[in-house]
């Protein structure tokens, strides 16, 4: 599994939002970090990856190329958790899963979909509310059911914008230990719009910082954490260092 990402530009109506987006080719396993500030284009490159928006440019991955296979093929191998939560409806957890499963044709047989379902909700602490009305839950635990919702789906790119926004930390650090170990399992390939530098490090094997649209940096999260494009970028004063873990960290001084 490859992606490639080579000179690729959206529009809305005549307003260029994203300009010549290139980054390193993207192995299977590996989960790439989009960083920058609001509005910097990172939701929109999202859209333009999994083939909702439109975008000039080359998008490959595995082989198939995003502006010749076309939307439908393209969806088959991505699935996208969107920066909005399910919305808070009457419908239950376990209804809402089998629904989308079933529009999206999913090859499961009753009881592989069942099984599923209930190995995603196990992973996601989600069991105990299987049965409780969307309206009832926390927006954290209704983030998580969007994240089962792209997981049933098995994608070999797995797009997660901002997928930690509404979660603790012990939330975040299942759900983005849960990415990496599939991913790693897997083969597949995850990108993840983040606005946490630290997690960000922890997690992602390149780093792609973006500024108005246009890429400022990308490579390894030691390489793109730097001071100077954060104070660039998100206009911080910062201080990096590594943690005893072998981590990355960025210590935020004060904005600039
Ligand atoms: N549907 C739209 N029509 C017109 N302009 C849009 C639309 N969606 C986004 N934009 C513009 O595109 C630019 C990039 O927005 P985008 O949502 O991609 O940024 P972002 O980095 O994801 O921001 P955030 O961190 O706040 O979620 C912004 O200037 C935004 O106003």
């Amino acid at each position: 599994m490859r992606l490639t990402v080579k000179n690729l530009s959206a529009f809305y109506g005549k307003k260029q939002i994203l300009h010549d987006i290139s980054f390193p080719d993207v192995k299977g396993g590996m989960i790439v970090g989009l960083l920058g500030p609001n509005a910097s284009g990172k939701s929109t490159l999202m859209k333009c990856l999994s083939g909702e928006n439109k975008s000039k440019g080359d998008v490959i991955f595995d082989g198939d190329c995003l502006h010749v296979v076309g939307r439908k093929k393209w969806s088959e191998k991505v699935a996208t958790m969107p920066q909005t939560a399910p919305a808070p409806t009457a419908l239950t957890p376990t209804e809402l899963m089998w629904s989308t499963a079933r529009a999206l044709a999913l090859p499961y047989s009753n009881k592989e979909l069942s099984r599923k379902i209930e190995g995603i909700f196990d992973a996601l602490g989600l069991s105990d509310f299987q049965l409780d009305a969307l309206h009832t839950l926390s927006g954290g635990k209704r983030q998580l059911i969007g994240l089962a919702l792209a997981f049933i789906r098995e994608p070999e790119l797995l797009l997660l914008d901002e997928p930690t926004s509404a979660l603790d930390l012990h939330w975040r650090m299942i759900v983005l230990d849960l990415v990496k170990r599939k991913v790693q399992e897997e083969g597949s390939v995850s990108i993840a719009a983040l606005h946490d530098l630290d997690l960000a490090a922890r997690y992602c094997d390149l780093l792609v910082l973006l500024e108005q649209g246009r890429v400022i940096a990308s490579g390894t999260p030691q390489e793109v954490l730097v001071r100077d494009n954060l104070a660039r970028v998100y206009q911080v004063e910062t201080e990096i260092d590594q943690s005893k873990h072998g981590y990355t960290r960025v210590d935020i001084i004060g904005a600039l």
